[in-house]
């Protein structure tokens, strides 16, 4: 799904009336068809809970206005509140001509702003994507009133005060939403972490803008659903042999963490590799041939950390990171990695730390490496830490774009960029992946998809990070969020692989 910024939005909405000859009138109907739609499938019956709607003076107030109406007709009694506005939009006064008369409409007096009870539902249809400037005097000031009175909030579009797709001053007022309520596309202000107090839960409702102007439109930024992943991993040939998936090659662990590399090298088998190798510590042997049977494991010389790089010759890929340390030697062993590798590689964890401690091994990242951070790790790896989310993005998509590599930033709505600097964001996943070890799955479950050679390096991540945050859904179902640990990720690899694979055409 392709992420619009406002002024695209905007586009879309042209384009939409042009190619079906509607107004924008009949547009905006089907907005607040599907909002009402939405809202009447959770609204109490009429009489049970007051209704505020707020309407500032462009189209989302229009927006509020059609659902006033529309609610009107559905038996509920709501109250209308309007900005003052010098200048409303041509669809605000028609919508406010059609508001019935039985329905109570007042101007918003800043000094004298209505008392809204605890229970009430209030309707944000202040401003969506016309912000043109943080809000000031009586529309913050009411802003400020909506978010004390406790009463739940559902947003039209966008909490008013938020920007679609650039941060706000952190001074300025925004409405907390409970949940916000949008159309076709998702926003990326939705996406980042600085606003989910704002935006709640989020839902986009299906109003058919014009799909072959969203085709032509070229965007920097993508939200990966269902819809993007199902089908993308080919099913397995008949005549399919471990060779055709590959012999991977993990350098992981260190005394105390053997365990990170075997979390990796159990979701690197269950992720469908033909053959796994660990590299770990003497100390991690008997751990790994116990935990892990079907990996061979290739000891280092060295008791507690990683000193030597085995020869590479027999890898497709080869992942590095979980469970690593930070040692000299380890150091010496990603040097030398980076520098002989001529197949894919999966780095992440204390790779990524090494990388931050020593920038003068980032030239020597080859092309099209795929690099794992969380946030605490990216700013390790960029060396400056970012003002906000929305600037973090850019250093993610600059970083990507300079070392030609593919870049993951983990986190809720995880992003990976691409060596072009589009954005990925992942839908799947739950805070109960907020749990040690997540991220070693994920890398072992990146690794398998990075050496099974009918997948694009684009497709091996995109799959990967989706896959992963399902199987934590699929876990979180039966451990709930706060019992799932790492390990119950694994179990879920093998299952959700199998739903995202590619059905064969029926005769
Ligand atoms: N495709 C879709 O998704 C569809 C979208 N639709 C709906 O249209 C909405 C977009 O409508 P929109 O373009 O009229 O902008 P909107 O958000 O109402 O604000 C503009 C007004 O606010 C004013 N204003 C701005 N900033 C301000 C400030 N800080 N303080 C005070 N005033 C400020 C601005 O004034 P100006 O900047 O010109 O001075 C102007 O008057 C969209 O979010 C969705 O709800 C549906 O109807 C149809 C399908
Ligand atoms: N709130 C969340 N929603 C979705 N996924 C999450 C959430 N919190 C963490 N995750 C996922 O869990 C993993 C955590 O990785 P990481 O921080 O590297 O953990 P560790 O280093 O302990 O293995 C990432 O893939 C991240 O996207
Ligand atoms: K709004």
């Amino acid at each position: 799904m392709k992420i619009l910024t406002a002024a695209q939005t905007r586009q879309a909405d042209a384009a939409t009336l042009q190619a079906e000859g509607i107004t924008s009138a009949e547009l905006m109907e089907r907005a607040a068809t599907a909002f009402c739609e939405w809202l009447l499938n959770r609204l109490p019956l009429p009489g049970q809970r007051p209704i505020y709607i707020f309407c500032g003076p462009g189209n989302n107030g229009g927006d509020g206005l059609a659902v006033a109406r529309q609610l009107h007709e559905a038996g509920y009694q709501p109250q209308v509140w309007g900005l003052p506005a010098a200048r409303p939009s041509a669809d605000f006064t028609l919508n406010r001509r059609r508001l019935p008369t039985e329905v109570p409409y007042q101007e918003v007096d800043a000094k004298k702003l209505p008392p809204l009870p605890a229970h009430a539902l209030v309707i944000d249809a202040l401003f969506g994507t016309g912000l043109s400037r943080p809000l000031t005097g009586a529309a913050a000031t009411l802003v400020q009133h909506l978010n004390q009175s406790g009463a739940a909030i559902v947003a039209v579009d966008l909490p008013s005060g938020l920007f679609a797709d650039a941060p706000q001053s952190p001074d300025s007022p925004v409405v907390r939403a409970h949940h916000t309520v949008s159309f076709e596309l998702p926003k990326l202000a939705f996406l980042l972490p600085q606003n989910a107090e704002f935006v709640g839960e989020w839902e986009v409702l299906p109003i058919h803008l014009d799909s072959a102007f969203i085709h032509n439109t070229s965007v920097d930024n993508y939200f990966v659903d269902d819809n993007v992943i199902r089908g993308r991993l080919p099913a397995r040939s008949k005549f399919s042999h471990k060779g055709t998936f590959g012999h991977v090659l993990l350098l992981a662990g260190s005394r105390g963490k053997i365990g990170a590399s075997v979390l990796a090298a159990r979701a690197c088998l269950r992720g469908g590799v033909g053959l796994l190798t660990v590299r770990i510590p003497a100390v991690g042997y008997h751990i790994m041939q116990t935990s892990a049977p079907e990996a061979m494991t290739l000891a280092d010389p060295a008791t507690d950390f990683v000193t030597e790089l085995p020869d590479l010759k027999p890898y497709a890929a080869i992942g590095i990171g979980p469970g690593l340390g930070q040692e000299h030697a380890t150091c010496e062993v990603l040097r030398q990695l980076l520098r002989k590798a001529n197949v894919p590689l999966v780095l992440d964890a204390d790779a990524l730390n090494l990388l931050g401690a020593n920038p003068g091994l980032l030239p020597l990242l080859p092309r099209e490496s795929l690099l794992t951070p969380h946030p605490k790790e990216f700013e390790r790896l960029v060396g400056k830490p970012a003002r906000d989310d929305y600037h973090r993005l850019e250093q993610l998509r600059t970083f990507a774009r300079e070392y030609k590599c593919y870049c993951v930033l983990k986190g809720a709505y995880t992003t990976l960029a691409a060596p072009d600097g589009t954005l990925y964001f992942n839908s799947t996943g739950n805070p109960g992946m907020a749990t040690g070890g997540s991220g070693d799955v994920l890398t072992g479950l990146l690794l398998a998809l990075r050496a099974d050679k009918r997948l694009s390096p684009l497709d091996a991540a995109l799959l990967g990070l989706y896959a992963h945050g399902r199987a934590g859904d699929r876990a979180a179902q039966q451990t709930g969020e706060a019992g799932l640990v790492a390990g119950d990720l694994v179990r879920f690899i093998g299952p959700v692989l199998q739903e995202l694979t590619a059905t064969p055409p029926r005769l």
